[in-house]
């Protein structure tokens, strides 16, 4: 038996100080529902209707409150249980990394079958909480890591559930894993397989470690790592993963034709019997990560862990049956409810893409099929490519220059990014969006992009001071989606024909008509009439640089192409910019 050593640090409080009135919420969906299945309702209507329901105070995602969303997990965890029989031996282990939930984990799965025993664990890995590559800003932003801190939480309670617990480890894989295996005599670590040079590098040093060891039974435990971060399965596509297309709508075409989603793992009720341990181990506070604990105070506040994500989807899909409207309400930036918001849950790995293709599924089976639920399975292919892509271009990826190494002039300046980053640039639609990442660490994709081209095609930044900025902030950080996209965005991504400017004035017409969305995050800016809000003028700041293409008075500007042309560039593939 192995005694662990904790500092004796309290368990995080989770309960919420989120208040969201339901009722408000409940009767603004009735009728945002109901005005959402006008077959030609104009744009206008469509972010009235999704932005409806974004009320001035903050909204928990999922709305439910605790007891609910446990019985939704329960009632999903019981629909994922199998009578399979384990037949191994001796103790394995679970090295839990961005895959912290227990439905369909094929590492949890294949410990409790290899074994008589099953050890969970997750190493607080101090490098997680230092600081990003380049421009030294937290690797980890507070909401994120409070949101990491509410995952490990829940998957300690799912797993206590199936009879086992999580063992917490404050320190690096690469020196807890090989000790833990010692003592415990464990035959195998099991892992989910990451893809980035970071994760890669802590993976050969388990695996270096692993091999210094001989246990008792005269054993030298292996490293098994196992691929589970995307909807299609690495080993089913059709090609090497240095053939991957380099157009996303190619890739798309052959996996759909080629490929199926392999079905969900499920789990038997009980995982146990655990290891005797005596002491399983404390979370961090936040301020034990050096970092300062950051209240949501307004728009969206997600409740991390595996329960939330499965609450999430079971109110999405089928509670509030937004997965018809989806592909009409995707591109709005108001409230919990134009799109998903399944990607903080992706991103940590509490909720399983495939799981979401089986709901999906599901849901066209049992209500309707249409483009609109086709489309979330479309949008997780581009979180899948992503991933791949980094198989592919490795830390080219991470490059200035991008996988196709376009050689270019950037700025560093460090007080235009500021206010980019400040949201204090003087455009309305990007400082809304830039206020709204650093008080919920969320943006919409709408924003996304349209912040990303006014840092890089207007501001002319390095467009990895973004990336930067979004790693730290960003609760769905995920370094394959979160690169993969910005480098795209930047004109140095591997697909030469999505280079595209975002027009201010255009974005701020079609996607936030009536000023709505700049109103909720510049107050002030709602005292002025509504087809000013994101045009204001001496009313509000000053601009900090003026547009690349046309001013804030020329509402109309169609998108234009940034810069010149490659002579490879075709341009009239736009399919960045549409999605
Ligand atoms: C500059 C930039 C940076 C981004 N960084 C990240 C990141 O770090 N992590 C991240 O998960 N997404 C990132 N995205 C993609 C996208 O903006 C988010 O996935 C999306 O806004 C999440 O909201 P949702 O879950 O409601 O999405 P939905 O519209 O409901 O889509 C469903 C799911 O599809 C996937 N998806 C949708 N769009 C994309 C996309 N463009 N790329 C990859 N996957 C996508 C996500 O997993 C998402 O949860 C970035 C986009 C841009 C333009
Ligand atoms: N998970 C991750 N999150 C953020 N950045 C990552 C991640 N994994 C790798 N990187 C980035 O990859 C880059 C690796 O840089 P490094 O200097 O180690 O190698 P390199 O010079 O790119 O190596 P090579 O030239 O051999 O490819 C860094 O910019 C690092 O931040």
């Amino acid at each position: 038996m192995a005694i662990l050593l904790c500092t004796p640090i309290p368990f995080l409080s989770l309960k919420t100080t989120v208040h969201s009135s339901k009722s408000t919420l409940t009767l603004i969906l009735t009728s945002s529902t109901t005005r959402l299945r006008l077959p030609a309702m104009n744009l206008r209507a469509k972010s009235e209707a999704v932005s409806a329901s974004a009320s001035s105070s903050t909204s928990q995602v999922p709305e439910q409150d605790a007891s609910e969303m446990e019985r939704v997990a329960d009632h999903t965890f019981r629909r994922y249980t199998s009578k399979t029989k384990r037949s191994g031996k001796g103790t394995a282990i679970v090295w839990f990394r961005n895959d912290l939930r227990v439905l369909d984990n094929e590492a949890l799965y294949k410990a409790w079958l290899s074994s008589e025993t099953v050890l969970p664990v997750y190493c607080v890995d101090p490098r997680l909480f230092a600081t990003t590559y380049h421009f030294g800003f937290p690797k980890t932003g507070a909401l994120r890591a409070q949101f990491l801190l509410e995952c490990l939480a829940d998957l300690r309670k799912n797993l206590m559930n199936k009879g086992l617990n999580l063992l917490i480890q404050h320190g690096k894989p690469e020196d807890i894993l090989p000790s833990l295996a010692k003592s415990f005599g464990a035959h195998t670590v099991y892992a989910q397989k990451e893809t980035c040079s970071e994760e890669l590098n802590v993976e050969r040093l388990v695996n270096k470690g692993l091999q210094q060891v001989v246990t008792v039974s005269n054993y030298t435990p292996k490293l098994q790592l196992i691929w589970g971060t995307t909807m299609y399965h690495f080993d089913d596509l059709p090609f090497d993963a240095t053939c991957l297309p380099d157009v996303y709508t190619q890739f798309r075409k052959i996996v759909e034709a080629r490929c199926t989603v392999r079905a969900c793992i499920k789990l038997p009720a009980s995982l146990g019997p655990p290891p005797l341990i005596e002491d399983w181990g404390c979370l961090p506070s936040l301020e034990q990560l050096g970092l300062c604990s950051q209240n949501v105070s307004k728009g969206m506040k997600f409740v991390g862990g595996e329960t939330a994500a499965l609450s999430r989807v079971y109110e999405y899909f089928w509670k509030k049956d937004l997965l018809k409207v989806y592909k009409e309400t995707r591109n709005g930036m108001l409230g919990p409810d134009y799109s998903t918001k399944f990607s903080p849950w992706l991103a940590s790995g509490s909720l399983s893409p495939r799981f979401i293709h089986e709901e999906v599924k599901r849901y066209e089976n049992e209500r309707e099929a249409n483009s609109s639920t086709y489309w979330v399975l479309f949008e997780l292919i581009w979180r899948d490519y992503f991933r791949f892509l980094s198989v592919k271009y490795g830390n080219s990826l991470f490059h200035l220059g991008g996988p196709r190494k376009v050689q270019q002039n950037w700025s560093q300046d460090k007080n235009l990014f500021e206010s980019w980053s400040d949201g204090c640039t003087g455009y309305p639609l990007i400082d809304a969006n830039m206020k709204e990442l650093s008080t919920t660490g969320f943006m919409s994709n709408r924003g996304r992009q349209i912040v990303c081209s006014f840092l890089v095609r207007d501001m002319g930044i390095d467009w990895r001071m973004g990336a930067e900025w979004f790693e730290t902030c960003l609760l769905d950080y995920d370094p394959c989606s979160n690169y993969g996209n910005w480098t795209y965005g930047s004109g140095v991504g591997n697909d030469p024909r999505e280079d595209r400017y975002f027009s201010i004035p255009k974005q701020a017409q079609t996607y936030d008509p009536e000023g709505e969305y700049v109103a909720y995050w510049l107050p002030q800016l709602g005292k002025i009439p509504k087809d000013k809000r994101n045009f204001p003028g001496s009313l509000y700041i000053r601009q900090v640089v003026p547009l690349k293409f046309g001013n804030a008075s020329r509402h109309n500007t169609e998108d234009k192409s940034f810069g010149a042309r490659r002579a490879n560039d075709r341009g009239s593939e736009r399919r960045w910019n549409r999605r």
